[in-house]
């Protein structure tokens, strides 16, 4: 069965909104823990929007599944990446001016620089990713980098303007899927996903992971977080394996 993975950036954007001391990730991580989540995502944007340094240091030492660490491919990434010896690192795109993550990374064009990267990651033991669009060339180009994962981006997927968009975007999803696992990569999804959109991936096979935050974090808000993480992992169970 896939697993829910919970990304908690959304409750460091709240409290960076004031820049204060609440609300507490490492509160929402082990609150998401305990009620189904496997492992708990952050991002340390170079920008620090969101999660900070500290943040990374207390999630570390707090979290009791996984910690996957998501960032761009710089080298204070990199270092810090080193440093907190993540269950898994994620290695995403990043634009100064975005509102959130808009699309993959462009492995094609950084291919070399890319294979360097992962190769000193996996050299200290923490598993890769690069989180990609559902795009060939570029999946073709992961497989080489040597990830053991790819995280498929869903956002044009959960944005498509229209029905007719959505079957497009998730057509174009599927595909990539069957691709990434024939070339022997592990498939991840997240980015938009939410409590109803994510319905249309219950007969893919294969998935090892579902990333969400937003919508659970949104939903929080009003139900709390045992109950958005619950409701989640819920509908996630009764998808095939
Ligand atoms: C790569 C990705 O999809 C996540 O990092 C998620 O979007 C939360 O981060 P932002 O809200 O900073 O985009
Ligand atoms: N990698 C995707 C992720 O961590 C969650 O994205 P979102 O659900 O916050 O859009």
């Amino acid at each position: 069965m896939p697993s829910l993975v919970v990304n908690i950036d959304h409750i460091a954007t709240l409290r960076q909104a004031r820049l204060g001391h609440e609300p507490e990730p490492v509160t929402g991580a082990h609150l998401a823990e305990l009620s189904g989540a496997v492992g708990i995502i952050c991002h340390l944007r170079e920008d620090r929007r969101h999660i900070q340094d500290r943040d990374v240091e207390m999630l570390r030492k707090t979290i009791n599944t996984r910690m996957h660490l998501e960032m761009a491919a710089t080298d204070e990434m990199h270092a810090i990446c080193l440093k907190t010896q993540p269950y898994m690192c994620c290695i995403v795109p990043e634009k100064r001016q975005e509102l959130t993550t808009e699309g993959g990374m462009d492995v094609v064009s950084r291919e070399a620089e890319l294979t360097e990267f992962v190769k000193e990651i996996h050299a200290a033991g923490i598993r890769s990713s690069l989180f990609i669009d559902a795009d060939p060339e570029q999946i073709e180009a992961t497989a080489r980098v040597g990830c053991e994962f790819v995280e498929i981006h869903t956002g044009h997927y959960a944005d498509a303007a229209d029905y007719k968009q959505e079957e497009i975007e998730f057509k174009k999803i599927a595909d990539g899927i069957a691709h990434a696992q024939k070339l022997g990569l592990k498939v991840n999804l997240g980015h938009g996903l939410n409590y109803t959109n994510i319905l249309r991936f219950k007969n893919i096979p294969g998935i090892c992971e579902y990333s969400i935050g937003h919508s659970i974090m949104s939903r929080a808000i009003f139900t709390g977080i045992p109950v958005a993480v619950k409701e989640m992992r819920d509908i996630i169970n009764t998808f095939v394996d």
